[in-house]
This record gives C-alpha cells, structure tokens and sequence, in this order.
C-alpha cells in the first residue's frame, strides 16, 4: 500500500486507528477454545467487527510465536483474510526484527513477500546496511523504534550522543538511509510530549503510536504534538480493545471500544 492510499483511507473513514492483535490464548473467550484455530478465530471476529472503524491491524509476532507451528499457522491465515477481504486495510508485523544485511533481507523477504505484511516494525540498533534491505522494497513501509512506549526507553533512548539524545540521533541519520521515504517511526503514546521535537526532524513521515489505552497514552495529546498536514499518524490499541469482553460478546464489544476512539479521532480531524 503506497503512502497516499493510506491517507485517502483515513480521511474516508475519518479514523487513524491501528487495531492490535495481539491475540493471547489464555485471554479469549472460553467457547472458542473448542474452534479448530481459536486464534484465528477470534482475530476475524474482531477484523470483521471493527473493520469499518480502522485503518489498520498490527498483529504483535511475539503472540503467534509463542505457540511454534500454531502459531505461524494462525497468523498466516489472518494475514491473507486480511488481504483477501479487506486488501484496504495497512497491515503491520510487529516483529522488531533488524540484522546484518544478508539477515535482514531474509527477513524483509518473510514479512513483506512471504506473509505480504503492507510494514514490518524494525529496531535501529545494528544501523544502516541492518535497516536498508528493508527499504529497497516497493510500497512496504519499514517502521523504525525511535522512542518507545516502555520505561526502559529512557536506559538508552534519551541519553546524550553527540550532544542529542539518542533516539534524535535515530531520527536524523536514518533520513539519509537509502528509500528513506519508506521509513517511518514508532513513538510511544506515553511520551507525547517529545512528539513536538520529534516533528521537527521528521515532520513529514507516517508516526506508529502505540501505547493508548491499556498503558495509559493520551490520544489528545499525541494529536495536538504529533499530527501533521496530512495526519500523519497510526494509533495502536491492542489490549484495550480486543479484551474489552471474554464473554461471547467479545467482538461487539471490541467494536464499541473501536468506536469510542474513532469518534475522538474524528474530532481530532475536523480540527486540521
Ligand atoms: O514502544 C512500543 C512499541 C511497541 N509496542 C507494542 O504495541 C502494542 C501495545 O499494546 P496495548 O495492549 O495497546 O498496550 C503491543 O503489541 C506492544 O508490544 C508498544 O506497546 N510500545
């Protein structure tokens, strides 16, 4: 999915949301335990009930993995319904993946070929030929951690490095990467205020922004710091709305959660 597109969803549906999947067996409701795959089975009940009110679903790998071929199995059959039946929809791997070249493309080539994932979310640590097999792919979006929604971001993300913090550092010498237009970033919710300083390095690339909801982020004021003239911005909600209910309810539910922040971020729109 090309960047353009996506802003075209967005000020269709006049929704920024990203809606995770981050799909944990002991969390789902009981009755689907007796489904043949009751992960994929819970995320199409909650794709087909929030559809309307996103733009897009971030499945977190770490909830697949851990449940080996299953696992694997469930996610790829969420990616194809996803694909198949609502090819309108950005899709993210939340995989932090990122190793020398060689790796990195072996995993660029799972994620976006293999699994056709619209992004993947990649750690900047190993640096430039680590991030750049990414890059070289067409209309894929490569989604950079610059400053994370977790406490331990602050062990290295905001120490100094030549005179600026480090996820800064991030930021600027990852826009000279080969195809950095394919780039964007991910800032936590939890510190919305760096979002001002973080547009002025990168004020025209795409922010993934997780941490509303169950960790306590302010939607407003990532909107106030974060949103640019064409948006900008893709908020994630996992827990907050996939476990709204463990009764058999549970989409209905995650779909009355989904609109209570698509009505906020309507709002949000109209203010541009
Ligand atoms: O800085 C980060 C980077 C990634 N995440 C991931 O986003 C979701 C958030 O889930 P909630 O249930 O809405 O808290 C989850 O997959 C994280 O691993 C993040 O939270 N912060």
């Amino acid at each position: 999915m090309t960047t353009e597109e996506l802003i075209a969803q967005i000020l269709k549906k006049k929704s920024f949301l990203c809606v995770g999947l981050d799909t944990d067996i002991d969390k789902i409701p009981p009755h689907l335990l007796n489904e043949e795959d009751p992960i994929f089975s819970f995320n199409k009940a909650i794709i087909d009930a929030t559809q309307h009110l996103c733009v897009g679903y971030k499945p977190n790998i770490a909830f697949y993995e851990a449940y080996g071929l299953k696992g694997w199995r469930a996610l790829e059959r969420t990616i194809r319904y996803l694909n198949d039946n609502y090819p309108e929809q950005f899709t993210i791997a939340d995989a932090k993946r990122g190793d020398i070249g060689n790796t990195s493309t072996r995993y660029a080539k799972a994620f976006f070929e293999n699994l056709a994932f619209d992004s993947v979310t990649i750690a900047p640590y190993m640096g430039r030929d680590s991030v750049e097999p990414f890059l070289a792919f067409k209309n894929k979006h490569t989604i950079l951690l610059a400053l994370t929604s977790n406490t331990g971001a602050f062990d290295f993300q905001t120490k100094m490095m030549d005179g600026r913090e480090f996820y800064k550092e991030v930021l600027e010498v990852s826009k000279t990467y080969e195809n950095a237009e394919n780039l964007m970033y991910v800032v936590g919710a939890t510190k919305a205020e760096y979002l001002a300083e973080i547009r002025q390095i990168v004020p025209d690339h795409f922010l993934l922004v997780p941490g509303v909801g169950a960790q306590g982020g302010d939607l407003h004021e990532v909107c106030k710091y974060g949103m640019n003239k064409n948006i900008g911005l893709l908020v994630n909600s996992s827990r907050g709305i996939i476990y709204a209910s463990t009764g058999r309810d549970f989409a209905e539910k995650a779909a009355e959660k989904a609109a209570e922040i698509q009505v906020k971020m309507r709002e949000e729109l109209g203010k541009l």
